[in-house]
Protein backbone atom coordinates (compact mmCIF):
# COMPACT_ATOMS: atom_id res chain seq x y z
CA UNK A 1 0.00 0.00 0.00
CA UNK A 2 1.67 3.13 -1.20
CA UNK A 3 1.98 5.60 1.74
CA UNK A 4 0.05 8.11 0.24
CA UNK A 5 -2.91 6.23 1.06
CA UNK A 6 -2.41 5.32 4.66
CA UNK A 7 -4.00 7.81 6.83
CA UNK A 8 -1.41 7.81 9.01
CA UNK A 9 2.43 7.51 9.18
CA UNK A 10 4.53 9.75 11.04
CA UNK A 11 6.73 9.03 14.10
CA UNK A 12 8.82 11.65 16.84
CA UNK A 13 9.17 12.94 20.19
CA UNK A 14 7.48 15.18 22.84
CA UNK A 15 7.98 17.59 25.26
CA UNK A 16 11.93 17.88 24.29
CA UNK A 17 12.23 20.67 26.53
CA UNK A 18 15.20 22.97 25.21
CA UNK A 19 16.21 26.31 27.67
CA UNK A 20 18.63 28.70 25.74
CA UNK A 21 20.34 31.19 27.51
CA UNK A 22 21.60 34.37 25.94
CA UNK A 23 19.25 34.06 22.37
CA UNK A 24 18.89 36.49 20.11
CA UNK A 25 16.39 39.30 21.01
CA UNK A 26 13.60 40.24 18.67
CA UNK A 27 12.94 44.08 18.24
CA UNK A 28 9.53 44.85 16.78
CA UNK A 29 7.94 48.16 15.76
CA UNK A 30 5.45 49.37 17.99
CA UNK A 31 1.69 49.44 17.16
CA UNK A 32 -0.79 51.57 18.79
CA UNK A 33 -2.58 49.22 20.79
CA UNK A 34 0.78 47.91 22.41
CA UNK A 35 4.12 48.85 24.63
CA UNK A 36 5.65 46.03 23.62
CA UNK A 37 8.78 45.99 21.04
CA UNK A 38 11.46 44.04 22.63
CA UNK A 39 11.36 40.09 23.75
CA UNK A 40 15.16 39.78 25.62
CA UNK A 41 15.52 36.35 25.26
CA UNK A 42 18.05 36.20 27.97
CA UNK A 43 16.25 33.29 28.74
CA UNK A 44 14.01 31.00 25.65
CA UNK A 45 12.69 27.64 27.04
CA UNK A 46 10.43 26.15 24.40
CA UNK A 47 8.57 22.53 24.79
CA UNK A 48 8.72 21.03 21.48
CA UNK A 49 7.11 18.13 19.57
CA UNK A 50 8.89 16.83 16.41
CA UNK A 51 7.04 14.17 13.67
CA UNK A 52 9.01 12.67 10.72
CA UNK A 53 7.29 11.27 7.57
CA UNK A 54 8.16 9.41 5.10
CA UNK A 55 7.86 6.23 2.85
CA UNK A 56 11.59 4.70 3.77
CA UNK A 57 10.04 4.58 7.19
CA UNK A 58 6.83 1.93 6.03
CA UNK A 59 9.53 -0.74 6.10
CA UNK A 60 10.00 -0.27 10.33
CA UNK A 61 6.38 -1.25 10.60
CA UNK A 62 5.68 -4.29 7.73
CA UNK A 63 9.33 -5.83 7.67
CA UNK A 64 11.13 -4.64 11.46
CA UNK A 65 13.44 -3.70 9.40
CA UNK A 66 14.99 -0.50 11.02
CA UNK A 67 17.33 0.36 7.77
CA UNK A 68 16.86 3.88 7.63
CA UNK A 69 15.23 4.03 10.81
CA UNK A 70 15.84 7.37 12.99
CA UNK A 71 16.05 6.85 16.29
CA UNK A 72 13.20 9.33 18.40
CA UNK A 73 16.39 9.83 20.94
CA UNK A 74 18.42 10.91 17.67
CA UNK A 75 15.49 13.67 17.37
CA UNK A 76 15.55 14.78 20.71
CA UNK A 77 19.59 15.35 20.39
CA UNK A 78 19.35 16.98 16.82
CA UNK A 79 17.37 19.51 18.10
CA UNK A 80 18.94 20.19 21.50
CA UNK A 81 22.14 20.41 20.02
CA UNK A 82 20.65 22.95 17.30
CA UNK A 83 19.71 25.45 20.06
CA UNK A 84 23.16 26.03 20.73
CA UNK A 85 24.47 25.84 17.00
CA UNK A 86 21.43 28.03 15.54
CA UNK A 87 21.16 31.99 16.43
CA UNK A 88 17.37 32.60 16.89
CA UNK A 89 14.96 35.08 18.37
CA UNK A 90 11.38 33.13 17.71
CA UNK A 91 10.09 29.89 18.35
CA UNK A 92 8.74 30.33 14.75
CA UNK A 93 12.32 30.63 13.23
CA UNK A 94 13.84 27.76 15.24
CA UNK A 95 11.59 25.04 14.68
CA UNK A 96 11.20 26.02 11.23
CA UNK A 97 15.50 26.41 10.75
CA UNK A 98 15.37 22.76 12.22
CA UNK A 99 12.87 21.16 10.27
CA UNK A 100 14.80 22.33 7.04
CA UNK A 101 18.14 20.85 8.82
CA UNK A 102 16.32 17.66 9.44
CA UNK A 103 15.55 17.53 5.86
CA UNK A 104 19.41 18.00 4.91
CA UNK A 105 20.40 15.84 6.94
CA UNK A 106 18.67 12.41 6.29
CA UNK A 107 17.38 11.98 2.45
CA UNK A 108 15.19 9.05 3.63
CA UNK A 109 12.64 12.24 5.73
CA UNK A 110 9.78 13.21 3.09
CA UNK A 111 8.45 15.90 6.35
CA UNK A 112 8.96 17.55 8.90
CA UNK A 113 6.35 18.44 11.53
CA UNK A 114 7.05 20.32 14.55
CA UNK A 115 5.56 22.23 17.28
CA UNK A 116 6.34 24.66 19.75
CA UNK A 117 5.35 26.45 22.99
CA UNK A 118 7.23 29.01 24.90
CA UNK A 119 8.08 28.14 28.79
CA UNK A 120 7.91 31.47 29.87
CA UNK A 121 10.16 33.09 32.43
CA UNK A 122 9.96 36.58 33.45
CA UNK A 123 12.89 38.86 34.64
CA UNK A 124 12.93 39.51 38.23
CA UNK A 125 13.42 42.64 39.35
CA UNK A 126 15.66 43.46 42.57
CA UNK A 127 16.68 46.67 43.86
CA UNK A 128 20.15 47.25 42.57
CA UNK A 129 21.72 50.69 44.51
CA UNK A 130 18.71 52.06 45.45
CA UNK A 131 17.01 51.61 42.03
CA UNK A 132 14.53 48.81 41.47
CA UNK A 133 15.53 46.86 38.29
CA UNK A 134 15.66 43.62 36.26
CA UNK A 135 18.42 41.71 37.78
CA UNK A 136 19.14 40.13 34.46
CA UNK A 137 19.66 36.68 35.61
CA UNK A 138 16.86 36.26 37.99
CA UNK A 139 13.76 34.74 36.64
CA UNK A 140 10.46 33.30 37.68
CA UNK A 141 8.22 30.93 35.86
CA UNK A 142 5.12 32.66 34.49
CA UNK A 143 2.27 29.98 33.57
CA UNK A 144 -0.02 31.84 31.52
CA UNK A 145 0.16 33.69 27.85
CA UNK A 146 2.73 31.61 26.32
CA UNK A 147 3.72 31.88 22.68
CA UNK A 148 3.48 29.12 20.10
CA UNK A 149 4.08 28.01 16.73
CA UNK A 150 3.38 24.88 14.34
CA UNK A 151 4.93 24.27 11.00
CA UNK A 152 5.80 21.29 8.13
CA UNK A 153 8.44 21.12 6.13
CA UNK A 154 8.60 19.21 2.44
CA UNK A 155 10.71 18.97 -0.19
CA UNK A 156 10.00 20.96 -3.40
CA UNK A 157 12.70 20.51 -5.86
CA UNK A 158 16.26 20.75 -4.88
CA UNK A 159 15.23 22.85 -1.60
CA UNK A 160 12.08 23.05 0.94
CA UNK A 161 8.45 23.89 0.90
CA UNK A 162 7.06 25.38 4.35
CA UNK A 163 3.05 24.00 4.58
CA UNK A 164 0.70 24.52 7.62
CA UNK A 165 2.56 27.08 9.30
CA UNK A 166 0.65 28.68 12.09
CA UNK A 167 1.81 30.94 15.06
CA UNK A 168 0.10 31.46 18.11
CA UNK A 169 -0.60 32.34 21.64
CA UNK A 170 -2.41 30.14 24.22
CA UNK A 171 -3.48 30.80 27.36
CA UNK A 172 -4.64 34.46 27.82
CA UNK A 173 -6.36 34.71 30.99
CA UNK A 174 -8.74 37.64 31.09
CA UNK A 175 -11.13 38.95 33.51
CA UNK A 176 -13.50 41.79 33.04
CA UNK A 177 -15.52 42.68 36.07
CA UNK A 178 -18.21 44.76 34.19
CA UNK A 179 -19.78 45.87 30.77
CA UNK A 180 -20.21 42.17 29.51
CA UNK A 181 -23.76 41.16 28.57
CA UNK A 182 -25.51 37.74 28.21
CA UNK A 183 -28.87 37.86 27.28
CA UNK A 184 -31.61 36.82 24.36
CA UNK A 185 -30.41 33.22 23.96
CA UNK A 186 -32.95 30.54 23.69
CA UNK A 187 -35.42 30.38 26.01
CA UNK A 188 -37.27 26.74 26.81
CA UNK A 189 -37.44 23.93 28.81
CA UNK A 190 -33.54 23.31 28.89
CA UNK A 191 -32.83 26.87 29.84
CA UNK A 192 -31.98 27.70 33.90
CA UNK A 193 -28.91 30.62 32.90
CA UNK A 194 -30.61 33.72 33.71
CA UNK A 195 -30.68 36.50 31.61
CA UNK A 196 -27.91 39.51 32.44
CA UNK A 197 -27.17 42.80 31.34
CA UNK A 198 -24.05 42.89 32.97
CA UNK A 199 -21.86 40.00 34.29
CA UNK A 200 -18.25 39.44 35.06
CA UNK A 201 -16.76 37.77 31.93
CA UNK A 202 -13.59 35.65 32.59
CA UNK A 203 -11.88 33.85 29.37
CA UNK A 204 -9.17 31.70 29.03
CA UNK A 205 -7.96 32.26 25.14
CA UNK A 206 -5.72 30.65 22.74
CA UNK A 207 -5.02 32.31 19.78
CA UNK A 208 -3.38 30.98 16.40
CA UNK A 209 -2.74 32.68 12.83
CA UNK A 210 -1.72 32.50 9.76
CA UNK A 211 0.19 34.69 7.28
CA UNK A 212 -0.37 35.27 3.62
CA UNK A 213 3.45 34.25 2.68
CA UNK A 214 4.53 31.61 5.71
CA UNK A 215 7.96 33.32 5.25
CA UNK A 216 7.00 36.37 6.54
CA UNK A 217 6.68 34.58 10.12
CA UNK A 218 8.47 31.04 9.75
CA UNK A 219 11.95 32.87 8.82
CA UNK A 220 14.85 34.17 11.32
CA UNK A 221 14.56 37.52 10.82
CA UNK A 222 11.65 38.39 8.90
CA UNK A 223 10.72 42.01 9.75
CA UNK A 224 7.10 41.32 9.53
CA UNK A 225 7.14 38.64 11.85
CA UNK A 226 3.65 39.63 14.23
CA UNK A 227 4.87 38.85 18.01
CA UNK A 228 2.41 37.30 20.42
CA UNK A 229 2.65 39.81 23.18
CA UNK A 230 1.12 42.82 20.44
CA UNK A 231 -2.10 40.22 19.81
CA UNK A 232 -2.13 39.92 22.95
CA UNK A 233 -2.90 43.58 24.18
CA UNK A 234 -5.18 44.38 21.20
CA UNK A 235 -7.33 41.41 22.30
CA UNK A 236 -6.97 42.73 25.67
CA UNK A 237 -7.71 46.70 24.44
CA UNK A 238 -11.04 45.26 22.40
CA UNK A 239 -11.85 43.45 25.41
CA UNK A 240 -11.42 47.06 26.99
CA UNK A 241 -13.53 49.14 24.57
CA UNK A 242 -16.09 46.11 23.64
CA UNK A 243 -19.62 46.12 26.06
CA UNK A 244 -20.04 42.61 24.26
CA UNK A 245 -23.03 40.32 24.05
CA UNK A 246 -21.22 37.34 24.35
CA UNK A 247 -17.69 36.05 24.09
CA UNK A 248 -18.40 34.51 20.00
CA UNK A 249 -19.31 38.86 20.22
CA UNK A 250 -15.74 39.85 21.51
CA UNK A 251 -13.65 37.56 19.61
CA UNK A 252 -15.01 38.20 16.51
CA UNK A 253 -14.25 42.36 16.95
CA UNK A 254 -10.41 41.27 18.40
CA UNK A 255 -10.12 39.16 15.59
CA UNK A 256 -11.22 42.08 13.05
CA UNK A 257 -8.63 44.27 14.98
CA UNK A 258 -6.03 42.19 14.67
CA UNK A 259 -6.25 41.51 10.99
CA UNK A 260 -6.94 45.52 9.92
CA UNK A 261 -3.81 46.05 12.19
CA UNK A 262 -1.37 43.34 10.34
CA UNK A 263 -1.74 43.04 6.59
CA UNK A 264 0.68 40.77 6.88
CA UNK A 265 -1.99 37.86 8.14
CA UNK A 266 -4.55 35.64 6.08
CA UNK A 267 -6.83 34.87 9.36
CA UNK A 268 -6.91 34.41 13.23
CA UNK A 269 -8.59 31.45 15.14
CA UNK A 270 -9.72 31.59 18.74
CA UNK A 271 -9.83 29.07 20.92
CA UNK A 272 -12.06 30.29 24.21
CA UNK A 273 -13.24 28.81 27.18
CA UNK A 274 -15.35 30.22 29.60
CA UNK A 275 -14.58 31.12 33.45
CA UNK A 276 -17.03 33.35 34.33
CA UNK A 277 -16.97 33.59 38.02
CA UNK A 278 -20.57 32.50 39.83
CA UNK A 279 -21.78 35.36 41.60
CA UNK A 280 -22.24 35.01 45.21
CA UNK A 281 -23.54 38.08 47.16
CA UNK A 282 -24.24 42.06 46.61
CA UNK A 283 -21.20 43.78 49.13
CA UNK A 284 -23.33 45.66 51.85
CA UNK A 285 -21.65 49.04 50.71
CA UNK A 286 -20.59 50.03 47.84
CA UNK A 287 -20.66 48.38 44.49
CA UNK A 288 -18.81 45.38 45.09
CA UNK A 289 -19.85 41.72 44.73
CA UNK A 290 -18.85 38.26 45.88
CA UNK A 291 -17.95 35.89 43.31
CA UNK A 292 -17.11 32.28 43.41
CA UNK A 293 -15.56 29.90 40.91
CA UNK A 294 -17.94 28.64 38.73
CA UNK A 295 -18.67 25.13 38.27
CA UNK A 296 -17.82 22.28 35.53
CA UNK A 297 -18.36 21.36 32.70
CA UNK A 298 -16.92 25.23 30.69
CA UNK A 299 -18.75 26.11 27.71
CA UNK A 300 -16.09 26.81 24.30
CA UNK A 301 -15.87 28.47 21.18
CA UNK A 302 -14.31 27.86 18.34
CA UNK A 303 -13.90 30.77 15.34
CA UNK A 304 -11.95 31.82 12.99
CA UNK A 305 -12.03 35.35 11.52
CA UNK A 306 -10.56 35.73 7.79
CA UNK A 307 -9.62 38.56 5.78
CA UNK A 308 -13.35 38.62 4.13
CA UNK A 309 -15.00 39.44 7.38
CA UNK A 310 -13.42 42.95 6.98
CA UNK A 311 -14.80 43.35 4.13
O1 LIG B 1 -20.40 34.22 26.07
C1 LIG B 1 -21.09 33.20 26.21
N1 LIG B 1 -21.39 32.44 25.12
C2 LIG B 1 -22.15 31.29 25.21
O2 LIG B 1 -22.39 30.61 24.17
C3 LIG B 1 -22.61 30.94 26.48
N2 LIG B 1 -23.38 29.91 26.93
C4 LIG B 1 -23.51 30.06 28.27
O3 LIG B 1 -24.15 29.29 29.02
N3 LIG B 1 -22.86 31.18 28.69
C5 LIG B 1 -22.29 31.75 27.60
N4 LIG B 1 -21.52 32.85 27.44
Amino acid sequence: MSNSKRPIQHYGKKDVFVYRTYAKPLTVDKIPESDFTKRNNTLLGIDIQVALHGEAFLKNYTDGDNTDLIATDSMRNFIELHAAKLEYSTIDGFLTEVAKRFLEKYPQIEQVDMAGQSVNFGEVAVDQNGTIKDSGIIFRPVKTERPRAAVSVVRKGSGTEIINYTSGIQDIHMMKITGNSFYGFVQDEYTRLPEKKDRNLFIYVDMDWTYNNPEDGAVEGSAKYVPAEQVRDIAAKIFFELQNNSIQHLVYHIGLKVLERFPQLKDVSFFTNNRTWTEVADAEQGKGKVYTEPTLPYGFQAFTVTRDDLK
